[in-house]
Parts: C-alpha cells; sequence; structure tokens
C-alpha cells in the first residue's frame, strides 16, 4: 500500500475511534435533560458561538435534551457604555437602576438571546428563546449583595424563589431548545435582573435535570486563584460548601449554582472553558470531560462523568 493510503486509513481510523468511544455516553444520556450556560465571557467571537450553536444542535440530534441560560453581563456594559451610562458591580452584582434594568432586559432578551437562537436555528427550526416573564418561569425577589460580610443594597436584582417550568418541559417535549434569557418579575410583576448562572442552577434543579454545563473564560475552579496548579478536575459537594466562602466574586455565583444542582437532585454539575470550541461536546462525549465536575456527596465520581 502507498504510504498516502495507509495515512487515509489511519485518519479514517481516528476518526472512527472517536465516534465510538462516544457510544456509551449516548446510550447514558439518551432522553436526558442537560442545562448549559453560556457565559457572555466564553461569546469571544463568531466562530466559537457557532461552534456553541451546532453543539446544542448536535446534542438533539443525539438523543439530548439541551436547555441554554444564557448570559451577557460584558455586552450589557458595552450598551451602557454606548449610551453614556455608568456600570457598576457590588459583590459581583451589577447595581441595577430602574434605567439599567430596562438597558439589561434590552440587551439580554432583545439583543444575546436572539442572536445565539438565529446562531443555533441556522442549523434547523430549533431554538425559541423566552425569559423568566413568559409563562412566568421565574419568579424573583430582591436580594442584596454581600460586601466585606455585609449586605448592600444593589437595586432591582433578583434571586430566583419560584420556577414553573412547565414552558421549558413544553418546548423540550416538542422537540425544540430552549433559550432562556435570565431576567424575571418578582411576585408584583416588578422585573429584576437575575445572574445567568443563579438561574442556570435552578433551572436545572426544577427540570430535574441530567447535568448542568457551565461554560466560562477559565479552565475550571482554581482552588487557590490565581494558582495554575490548583486547577480541580472533580470535587463533590460538601468539598465545594466548604471552599465557596474563600473563593472570589466571578466564581462564586457559579459555584453556588453548582451545588444548589447537585443538592437539588442534579447527578453532574460542570465548570468548562467556553474558549475552547465544541468544549461541550468533549464535556458530554468523552471518557476525559473537561474543566471541573461537582457530584453529590457521599457518591463516587469514578462511575463516568
Ligand atoms: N477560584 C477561581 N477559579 C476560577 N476562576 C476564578 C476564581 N476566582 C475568580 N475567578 C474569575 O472568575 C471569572 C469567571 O467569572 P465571570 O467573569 O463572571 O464569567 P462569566 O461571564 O462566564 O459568567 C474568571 O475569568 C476568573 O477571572
Ligand atoms: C445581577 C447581575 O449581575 N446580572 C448579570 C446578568 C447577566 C449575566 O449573568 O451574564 P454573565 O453570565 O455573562 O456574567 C449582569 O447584569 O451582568
Amino acid at each position: 500500500m502507498s504510504d498516502e493510503t495507509d495515512d487515509r486509513l489511519a485518519t479514517a481510523a481516528e476518526k472512527a475511534s472517536v465516534l465510538v468511544e462516544a457510544l456509551p455516553w449516548l446510550q447514558r444520556f439518551n432522553g436526558a435533560t442537560v442545562v448549559i450556560k453560556y457565559g457572555g465571557n466564553a461569546m469571544i467571537d463568531d466562530e466559537l458561538k457557532r461552534a456553541f450553536a451546532e453543539d446544542m444542535v448536535f446534542l438533539r440530534l443525539a438523543g439530548l435534551r439541551p436547555v441554554v441560560v444564557h448570559g451577557g453581563g460584558p455586552q450589557i456594559t458595552s450598551m451602557l457604555d454606548r449610551l453614556g451610562m455608568q456600570g457598576e458591580f457590588r459583590g459581583g452584582l451589577r447595581v441595577t437602576t430602574p434605567e439599567t434594568m430596562d438597558v439589561v432586559r434590552m440587551v439580554l432578551v432583545g439583543q444575546v438571546g436572539r442572536e445565539l437562537v438565529g446562531l443555533i436555528n441556522q442549523n434547523g427550526p430549533y431554538a425559541v428563546g423566552m425569559s423568566g416573564e413568559d409563562a412566568r418561569l421565574f419568579t424573583a425577589a430582591r436580594r442584596t449583595a454581600t460586601v466585606d460580610g455585609e449586605a448592600v443594597d444593589v437595586g432591582l436584582v433578583g434571586d430566583v424563589v419560584d420556577v414553573n417550568p412547565e414552558a421549558v418541559q413544553d418546548l423540550i417535549n416538542a422537540g425544540r431548545i430552549p433559550v432562556v434569557s435570565t431576567v424575571a418579575p418578582d411576585e408584583d410583576g416588578v422585573v429584576h435582573n437575575v445572574n445567568a448562572d443563579t438561574a442556570a442552577g435552578a433551572l436545572a434543579e426544577a427540570l430535574g435535570a441530567e447535568k448542568l454545563v457551565v461554560l466560562t473564560d477559565v479552565e475550571g475552579l482554581y482552588t487557590d486563584w490565581p494558582d495554575r496548579s490548583s486547577l480541580v478536575s472533580r470535587l463533590d459537594a460538601d468539598q465545594l460548601a466548604e471552599l465557596l466562602p474563600q473563593l472570589a466574586s466571578g466564581m462564586v455565583p457559579k459555584m453556588e449554582a453548582c451545588l444548589r444542582a447537585v443538592r437539588g437532585g442534579v447527578p453532574r454539575a460542570h465548570v468548562i472553558d467556553g474558549r475552547l470550541a465544541h468544549s461541550v461536546l468533549l464535556e458530554v462525549f468523552t471518557k476525559a470531560g473537561v474543566g471541573t465536575m461537582v457530584f453529590p456527596a457521599g457518591t463516587d465520581s469514578e462511575d463516568g462523568r
């Protein structure tokens, strides 16, 4: 055989082995609901966003039921700048005046959410956008931020106190991919700004998801940030709860969301690097997985990702 034929056969064998490696995961996750939180910091360029959209369609066609919850912090900040409005974060949460809230809602629902829906739908009629306001998906309650151990007011910022996941379930049952923007009314109908990690954790719990996957712009959780040798690949819910008070603000809502989901019955929560194209596929369909995995305390994490 010629060298060229050898090369072609070797490449084909490699491709086949990648496909075959996915088989146990395809079996395991058939019909499983997976909530994927796509952070604004991981929406770096058009190619990465397109790869993310392809991954969602791949999951759906592979028999899983993906639900997207998106962020858009940097996009909100850039719109506030364009409008000449001041933005400020306290304890990892955006100080949200009624005027800021208008911009947050416009950017998350009208811009970031629409863009993701459009990108997914380039692959077929799958994505339907909604926000916490639709069919009472989320009810928010005003919350404070914690700065130096003190509770401080940050305006119209909410925690998710109730989830009514029926509309999301209707969409999933119809074969659609829900794309959720995280603004939500309180009990009086006043719309609040909800951190997207918080909303994703609450939704994963309410849906009884098999996995929560949080995409961000680091490899995963570092126990001793920014010491690069302290990346953790797996930890259980109790270990995470112990670590939480020492974490810096960006990671706090993410790890709180993972903890809430896992303690609420979601078997696995992952924080992965969204800067790596197709990181969701690597996480779901390969042995190694990527990033940091949280699993319930008192269970064995070695039974797979
Ligand atoms: N312990 C930690 N492990 C990893 N990242 C951390 C940690 N503490 C703080 N960070 C910071 O948190 C950031 C991710 O949070 P954030 O910027 O809010 O992302 P996103 O837009 O994805 O929600 C990282 O880029 C990193 O700078
Ligand atoms: C209360 C609060 O801080 N809300 C966030 C909502 C968007 C978000 O969470 O986006 P990322 O996931 O990209 O950070 C904000 O206004 O930036």
